[in-house]
């Protein structure tokens, strides 16, 4: 779409459908979250098992206040997103991630999408849920661009409704593993520092039909549980879960699948912290995004993503309960959050501004 000075380049009424026939797309489960907030048990058995298997789900978010938030919130948060991937480089740049930061800014080919090298398309802006539920007054990890600050009220009360989101999933899945509910919630509180953040990216409009460029690599989300917001396809999964994969490449036989927006729907997905808490019985899901196909790749592609990740102080370890096996061995030396995520990340292939 040409992009002009008070042009409008987020304009999801507009957008034409995802194109049928050609593109195969994946049947994920859709669950409500109403039916879960009201303590529907099938629906609660039903995230259970799709979590066991592929680990990403359609959350519908009609019928309740937090669905609301999260849905007119995430149209303002683009909007934002919007704004902001508009400000002039250098001003972006000054906001990039440092190395071992999971927040800040990172440019249109700062990742390397496959093993010869090739960069990404998509630039993000990781907003730090820490700083943003706090009082205006405090201090915070980093100076936010005004555009940030102006928003701030946007950002805290959608990092606040996506993570009791995430957090009610979360205590579902603990109690259908058997364990309590505190010992996945005490690892996850709101207030205490995590690398939680949300995450604005923009994908640029396909250059060509056959194009295979990468947005974002094939990855699995590091954290405990992800609501995603997009308006336009481009998001893939690997047709096979694949529990152990190393990055870049997904390690089992298979083919990248289509995940189809469905509007008034987040997109929830597992990420390795589920994994490792439960010793592999949860699935995080591999994905990758590639530009919207067919005429949706005219636009930009925008998506809004939260991610509920472990407290920095918390031990990566597996967690009792009575569907989760125990380690066979001993656990090698334990590891904090904090580290263990500064890991995942290098393992994505991130390129830090100083390497
Ligand atoms: O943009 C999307 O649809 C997915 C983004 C994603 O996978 C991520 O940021 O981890
Ligand atoms: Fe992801």
């Amino acid at each position: 779409m040409p992009h002009a000075e008070g042009y409008t380049e987020f304009t999801p009424d507009e957008y034409p459908p995802f194109p049928e026939g050609d593109f195969t797309t994946v049947e994920l489960e859709t669950i409500s979250l109403k039916k879960l907030l009201d303590e529907d048990a099938t629906e609660q058995d039903r995230v259970f098992q799709t979590c066991k298997t592929r680990g990403f789900f359609y959350l519908e978010l009609a019928g309740c206040e937090s669905g609301e938030t999260i849905r007119k919130g995430a149209d303002d948060v683009a909007r934002v997103a919007e704004r902001f991937f508009q400000l002039p480089q250098q001003e972006k740049d000054a906001q990039r991630m440092q190395k071992g930061q999971l927040d800040g800014y990172k440019s249109v080919g700062a990742t390397v999408t496959d093993k010869t090298g090739t960069p990404d398309t998509a630039e993000f802006m990781n907003i730090a849920k820490n700083d943003m539920i706090l009082p205006s007054s405090a201090k915070m990890s980093r100076t936010w661009p005004p555009l940030i600050m102006q928003n701030q009220p946007l950002f805290d009360t959608y990092m606040r409704t996506a993570h009791s989101t995430g957090l009610k999933i979360l205590s579902i899945l603990a109690t259908h593993l058997g364990a309590k509910p505190e010992d996945f919630l005490s690892r996850h509180r709101l207030e205490e520092s995590s690398g939680d953040i949300i995450r604005m990216t923009r994908g640029p409009p396909r250059k060509n039909a056959e194009m295979p460029e990468i947005q974002t690599p094939s990855h699995t989300d590091f954290g405990s549980i992800t609501l995603l917001m997009n308006w336009l396809g481009g998001l893939q999964v690997w047709s096979e879960s694949a529990r152990s994969a190393g990055p870049l490449e997904p390690d089992t036989p298979g083919e990248w699948v289509w995940v189809k927006p469905k509007r008034g729907h987040a997109i929830i997905n597992l990420g390795d912290a589920a994994v490792k808490f439960t010793n592999g019985v949860l699935c995080s899901g591999r994905h990758r995004v590639v530009p919207s196909p067919g005429e949706q790749g005219k636009w930009p592609r925008y998506s809004i993503v939260y991610f509920v990740r472990p407290e920095n102080e918390c031990m990566m370890e597996v967690l009792e309960g009575k569907e989760i096996p125990r380690p066979e061995q001993e656990e090698g030396s334990r590891i904090s959050a904090r580290e263990w995520i500064v890991q995942q990340a290098k393992g994505l292939g991130t390129k830090f501004p100083e390497n």
